[in-house]
């Protein structure tokens, strides 16, 4: 990118779009920033600065052309980080590259690498790169197990959970008693780790972690509230969220995800005020982390999530067919 235009006073937020960029085996593209830039030597998702009265997306379709000759078509936008450096601040405006035409290559005679996301870690990135790369290992969806009673409809919406392709399941069930909770958890796990999905836990049954077995901790409000750091052994660690003082405890706390709720009208929490499209939107803006938005939401509604910057959807009712809530 050309050096910025004179006269303007230093942005304290330099605005840079990069773009995640998939092959057909779903690696994602890195390229290798030359040693004597900021953060030179390391790992990057292609991109660069945002030009005076461009926008995120047009950055991205430009800096993509110059680096790696390809021309964007089609891109989401998958998260937005701001992190400062010691020697300066940046806002990652991330998008996932969802078409393209032309075959990359390093147009400025940068190192490519197709990589894997289990790979990831062995391709040193910037220190600001770590929120976005859970946000690729985590799926758009986080459906979660409510209101089911017995075991045997509960086993019943895993399996149709699993049959539809989702990889992250909050086992929450608060309409079960402890131990048939921990029962059917033994159930469900064999299962769960055949399908490579990963099962978050209830938080208040403090059932310890078991490394390896994919799961995964879901603190409730109460539990975020106890929380000062964040707990050992799990896939991953999330928090539900209500203000937007839980979601920067849950970034400090170095939490991987966070859900936030009520965005809309639900008849889960009838009582509760739903906080709207803005309010959530404007939060996102304030951290990092990777979200789920939650609350009277259906699946049409995740590329409005996204483009408010949340990771996807979260849902009771959502994931399931309709028809499973009509009984009585
Ligand atoms: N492209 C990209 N930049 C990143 C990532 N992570 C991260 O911290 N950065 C930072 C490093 C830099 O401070 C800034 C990108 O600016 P840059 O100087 O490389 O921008 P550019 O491509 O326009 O390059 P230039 O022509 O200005 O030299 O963002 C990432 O994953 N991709
Ligand atoms: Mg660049």
């Amino acid at each position: 990118m050309s050096a910025s235009t004179p006269n303007t006073a230093p942005d304290p937020w330099p605005h840079v779009a990069a773009g995640v960029i998939r092959d057909a085996c779903r690696r994602v593209l890195l390229s290798r920033r030359p040693q004597h830039v900021h953060q030179g030597g390391l790992w990057e998702f292609p991109g660069g600065k945002c030009e005076p009265g461009e926008t995120a997306r047009q950055a991205l379709i430009r800096e993509l052309a110059e680096e790696l000759g390809i021309a964007v078509t089609a891109a989401e936008p998958l998260i937005q980080v701001r992190h400062r450096y010691p020697d300066r601040s940046v806002l990652l405006d991330v998008f996932e590259v969802t078409g393209f035409e032309g075959i990359p290559e390093g147009r400025e005679n940068q190192p490519l690498a197709w990589v894997a996301l289990e790979e990831l870690d062995r391709h040193p990135l910037p220190a600001a790169d770590r929120p976005i790369v859970t946000a690729l290992r985590l799926p758009p969806r986080y459906p979660i197990l409510e209101g089911g009673r017995t075991a045997a409809r509960y086993q019943y919406w895993l399996e149709h959970l699993l049959a539809t392709e989702h990889t992250l399941i909050y086992w929450r069930a608060r309409d079960l008693d402890p131990e048939a909770y921990r029962k059917l958890l033994e159930r469900f796990l064999p299962r769960v780790r055949q399908a490579g999905a990963t099962l978050m836990l209830r938080a208040d049954l403090e059932i310890p972690p078991a490394p390896g077995l994919g799961l995964g901790l879901h603190l409730d409000r109460t539990a975020l509230a106890r929380c000062r750091q964040r707990p050992a052994g799990w896939r991953w660690v999330a928090a539900a969220c209500h203000t937007l003082a839980e979601l920067q405890q849950a970034q400090s706390l170095g939490l991987d995800f966070a859900v936030l709720s009520p965005v809309l009208a639900t008849p889960t929490h009838p009582d509760a005020r739903p906080l709207g499209w803005d309010t959530a939107g404007d939060w996102l803006q304030q951290v990092n982390l990777p979200v789920y938005l939650l609350g009277g939401l259906k699946q049409r509604h995740l590329s409005r999530a996204r483009r408010c910057g949340a990771r996807g959807l979260a849902g009771i009712r959502a994931f399931l067919p309709e028809r499973e809530f009509n009984y009585t």
